[in-house]
């Protein structure tokens, strides 16, 4: 099929199709109205840019510096989502405040000494580390990294573990280029599980659409201007800073303006969210103006990426009268009512609280939705999501148009043939599980019998190497707590962001890092996906993730828009496989990939400071629980109050329906695991593969108000 390059599919075009719910419209017709866009005028400049070369190692930062852009425009805040309303936050402890009341003063007062007099390194990489090739330590311990063989690698393990002690006293820290000369890995393009068998690569065949030869024809577009957007959306653009498209934007704009379904994939920090949004606002554009309707859908797997989608989308759309919503959990219900019933251009919302307002929040529909877009698709697919998705999208118009981006995106048929795609173009531009290419990837191997130096391998880490600007990961919300405390009693200054805590909490933890008034961002997963920090430097895997996949969304939080960044993780005997995925990939993909060793004698310095704070992270564990006691039962004693003062009110009010409890959510999540046949999640994929093969025939109502750009010129 050719595509001709001005073919704008416009959003729903016809003001009388639209229904409402609140019976303040009649049901009408289809129609065939089709609103014309007048051609715009190319200035000088505009046209000069298009000729222009496009290069794909682009460099965000310039027009920052040169003073274009302030840092407030390249940057996502929580400005806008404050005026959607925190929670009531009034059980909120001061642990920082805790924390200090309990700093035993000759532990600072040390570390103050020890700060002065440590080596603390400016750059980790240049000063104290040398690049030297006879460590082995990892190399060669069965991680996959230097092994020449798995069975070899095994065998030189135990003669590894055999002389343990000996490197406890290593010297300096050092680097092991690792990659470099390993066997027998490079032909492999990704981990073995990607392989594919011919079965799957037949029926990926005929799911997709000839999608890269139609996006051929369409032709990849070197700057924005040629892309035929619109002068608000352009501006919008140069405002972010955003002068030329990076590589998934320029391969998903133009189809995604067909009104194609798209499946997108391309790494960590290179822009997908503009690659998706630019063509929903360009499309938006052209919407019939007198009745507002909400046609687009972005759902999000966390409430800060929902806050982060919504302040890109507000950005670019600075210059249109396009609205978007943001429905996010933790964020005011009441507020987000109300905008919902002006109708908002764009809803971004996370699974949970969209149906939340579809099941109880008055007048709200979704049957105009036209656009539905999944951030990170590839975790909406799991089965934590399974059911609120199956409800969303059975809810949604079968005729829209779906669009999933994720860095690490599944194309599997049988993964996406639930969402009903129509004939989806895949749009995957780099090798599947692929790195920044000036991302550093360091391993510290953590022997079984030092796994107790953990806690005090991070914070050598951090006293010694890395001073601010770090993100560390945990597996334990619980544990990043912990070692909130013990940063705090060691004078680093840290922050935490984990489910525990309120939303007010979590976006100030995340304010407070962006803003540089803490230097350590302690985390769990949640923050894992698609956060978009500016500057964050180094990346510190406490353990290992518990799959390749994740590994990839957290190490992505640095290196991130060509920028370059460090990943550290620290990697146990329970970390082989997600380590060995690692190595193979990277070795494929010739990223870089090194090895550091610790300065044991520090390392063991700092295990025995923890171990002697233990008494007092208690005792501010205590304390803190008891404060958090104490506002609980304030804040229920004022609730008391008001629900017998405003109880007329409170029983008038319509009860709220669930969509699942905690309970029964755990209860369909193992269901799904152990008996996945049986599961409704089964049943719901027979039925859509069934109801696939007619609607591909379908012509929608869409499909056929369609116009080009070159009707408006005549
Ligand atoms: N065309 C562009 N020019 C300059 N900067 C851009 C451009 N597109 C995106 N950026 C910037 O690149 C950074 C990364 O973008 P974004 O968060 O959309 O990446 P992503 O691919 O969604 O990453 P992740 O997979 O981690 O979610 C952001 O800071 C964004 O402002």
């Amino acid at each position: 099929m050719k595509v001709q390059d001005d073919f704008i599919l416009t959003i729903d075009d016809s003001e009388d199709d639209i229904q409402y719910d609140d019976n303040d419209v009649d049901a009408a017709e289809e129609g065939d109205k089709v609103p014309v866009k007048t051609p715009k005028k190319k200035s000088k400049k505009q046209k000069g840019k298009e000729e222009s070369e496009f290069s794909n190692d682009f460099m965000f930062e310039t027009d920052v510096n040169q003073g274009l852009v302030t840092e407030e425009d390249s940057n996502w805040d929580f400005d806008l989502s404050a005026k959607s309303g925190y929670r009531d936050d009034s059980n909120v402890v001061n642990l920082d405040a805790i924390i200090e009341r309990n700093r035993i003063k000759d532990v600072s007062s040390e570390d103050a000494e020890r700060e002065q007099n440590s080596t603390a390194k400016e750059d980790p990489e240049e000063e104290d580390i040398t690049l030297h090739s006879d460590d082995e330590d990892l190399a060669v311990d069965g991680f996959g990294t230097g092994a020449k063989t798995l069975e070899a690698s095994d065998q030189e393990e135990e003669e590894n573990n055999d002389d343990d002690d000996d490197d406890i006293t290593e010297p300096v820290p050092s680097f092991t280029p690792l990659q470099n000369g390993v066997e027998g890995l490079n032909e492999e393009s990704s981990a073995s599980s990607d392989e594919e068998d011919e079965e799957e690569v037949a029926k990926k065949n005929a799911y997709f659409s000839e999608g890269d030869k139609d996006s051929a024809d369409i032709k990849m577009q070197s700057s924005f201007q040629s892309m035929n957007l619109s002068r608000p959306i352009l501006k919008g653009l140069s405002k972010m800073g955003f002068e030329q498209p990076t590589q998934i934007q320029s391969k998903t704009i133009p189809v995604a303006l067909l009104g194609k379904d798209i499946v997108g994939a391309a790494i960590t920090g290179s822009g997908k969210t503009a690659a998706f949004i630019v063509p929903i606002l360009e499309r938006l554009l052209y919407r019939p103006k007198k009745i507002p309707t909400s046609r687009v859908l972005v759902l999000v797997p966390t409430r800060e990426l929902g806050i982060q989608c919504h302040s890109v989308a507000t950005k670019i759309a600075a210059f249109t009268d396009i609205v978007s919503c943001l429905c996010v959990g933790g964020l005011s219900l009441k507020q987000q009512e109300q905008e919902l019933r002006k109708r908002p251009d764009i809803i971004i919302a996370t699974p949970g609280r969209f149906i939340d307002h579809m099941r109880n929040s008055q007048g709200f529909t979704v049957e105009h939705i036209e656009i539905m877009v999944m951030d990170e698709a590839d975790r909406m697919l799991d089965d934590g999501f399974a059911d609120e998705l199956n409800e969303i999208i059975n809810s949604c118009p079968k005729s829209r148009q779906t669009m999933l981006f994720s860095a690490t995106m599944t194309d599997k048929v049988d993964d996406l043939i639930r969402l009903s795609l129509n004939r989806p173009v895949r749009l995957f531009v780099d090798a599947k599980k692929s790195t920044a290419k000036l991302l550093t990837q360091e391993f510290i191997r953590v022997r079984p019998q030092r796994e107790v130096l953990r806690p005090a391998m991070l914070i050598y880490l951090c006293k010694t190497l890395f001073h601010k600007r770090t993100i560390i990961f945990f597996r334990s919300k619980a544990f990043a707590h912990k070692m909130r405390i013990i940063f705090g009693l060691l004078s680093l200054s840290a922050t935490e962001i984990h489910g525990s805590l309120s939303q007010e909490q979590r976006i100030r933890a995340l304010e407070d890092f962006r803003d540089g008034k803490c230097n350590y961002l302690l985390a769990t997963d949640v923050a894992s996906r698609g956060i978009d920090i500016k500057g964050i430097e180094v990346v510190i895997n406490y353990e290992a993730p518990s799959s390749h996949e994740i590994y990839l969304h957290r190490v992505g939080r640095t290196a991130r828009a060509g920028l370059s960044g460090r990943a550290v993780t620290l990697a146990g005997e329970g970390d082989r496989k997600v380590i060995k995925d690692v190595f193979k990939t990277s070795a494929a993909q010739n990223t870089k990939v090194v090895s550091r060793n610790l300065e044991f004698d520090k390392v063991e310095s700092y295990g025995k400071q923890i171990k002697d704070l233990e008494d007092v992270v208690n005792k501010v564990l205590n304390e803190e629980k008891q404060e958090r006691e104490i506002k609980i039962a304030e804040r229920d004693l004022k609730k008391g109050e008001n629900i017998i003062k405003h109880s007329d009110e409170i029983r008038s009010r319509p009860a709220r329906t669930w969509f699942q409890s905690e309970k029964e959510k755990k209860a369909s999540k193992a269901q799904t695991s152990e008996n996945p046949d049986k599961t409704s999640l089964a049943k719901r994929k027979k039925q859509l593969e069934k109801e696939e093969m007619p609607r591909s025939y379908k012509k929608t109502k869409k499909d056929r108000m369609t116009k080009t750009r070159a009707a408006g010129k005549k």
